[in-house]
């Protein structure tokens, strides 16, 4: 499927400047929203045990992957909004900065860990995600986008295998 075509780009969201992708597009349509799903899981190649996915664009793909590779399903939220014991990093996006936290108890030494999230822009978030997992003695196995804007060069921060469905 040509995933693209659901993927608009809205200009200067959230701040002048940036070309904003919108994924809404794609989970509208019910067809397209199913075969997205089914290509990210087909992009893990090895047993996991944890999906990890960022809040909030990684919750839309993130349970349905953990579903789909029998693994469990572990949130990565903005400050304030996990309830139990947190261990948290201080990360800049393309846009903007934030505190993001993960459960202490998410994740057992040894574990093997997909991160997912929707869009690897300049790679702040998803390398604050990698040091959240590495923190609690996850293994990270790869880091699994839907679109990666290359031209922001987020790839260079991550130091673990990247999959996407679609390169800008
Ligand atoms: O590679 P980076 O430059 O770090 O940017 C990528 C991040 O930016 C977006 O999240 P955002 O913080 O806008 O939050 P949202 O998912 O709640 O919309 C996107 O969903 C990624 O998590
Ligand atoms: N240009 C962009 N579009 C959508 N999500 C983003 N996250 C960071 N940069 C983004």
């Amino acid at each position: 499927m040509n995933f693209e075509k659901y993927i608009r780009d809205i200009n200067d969201f959230p701040k002048k400047g940036i070309v904003f992708k919108d994924i809404t597009p794609l989970l509208g349509d019910a067809k397209a929203f199913e075969a997205c799903a089914d290509h990210l899981s087909s992009l893990v190649h090895t047993p996991i045990d944890k999906v990890v996915a960022i809040e909030s664009r990684g919750f839309f793909f993130g349970g349905i992957i953990a579903q789909k590779l029998n693994a469990g399903f572990v949130p990565v939220r903005k400050k304030g909004k996990l309830p139990y014991d947190v261990l948290e990093v201080t990360y800049e996006l393309e846009y903007g900065k934030d505190v993001l936290q993960i459960h202490k108890d998410a994740i057992q030494k040894g574990e093997k860990v997909v991160i997912h999230d929707d869009i690897l822009a300049t790679g702040g978030t998803a390398k604050a995600v990698c040091e959240l997992v590495e923190s609690l003695g996850g293994e990270i196995i790869q880091c699994n986008f839907i679109a990666i804007l290359e031209f922001l060069k987020g790839r260079e921060k991550i130091e673990y295998p990247i999959k996407s469905l679609l390169s800008y």
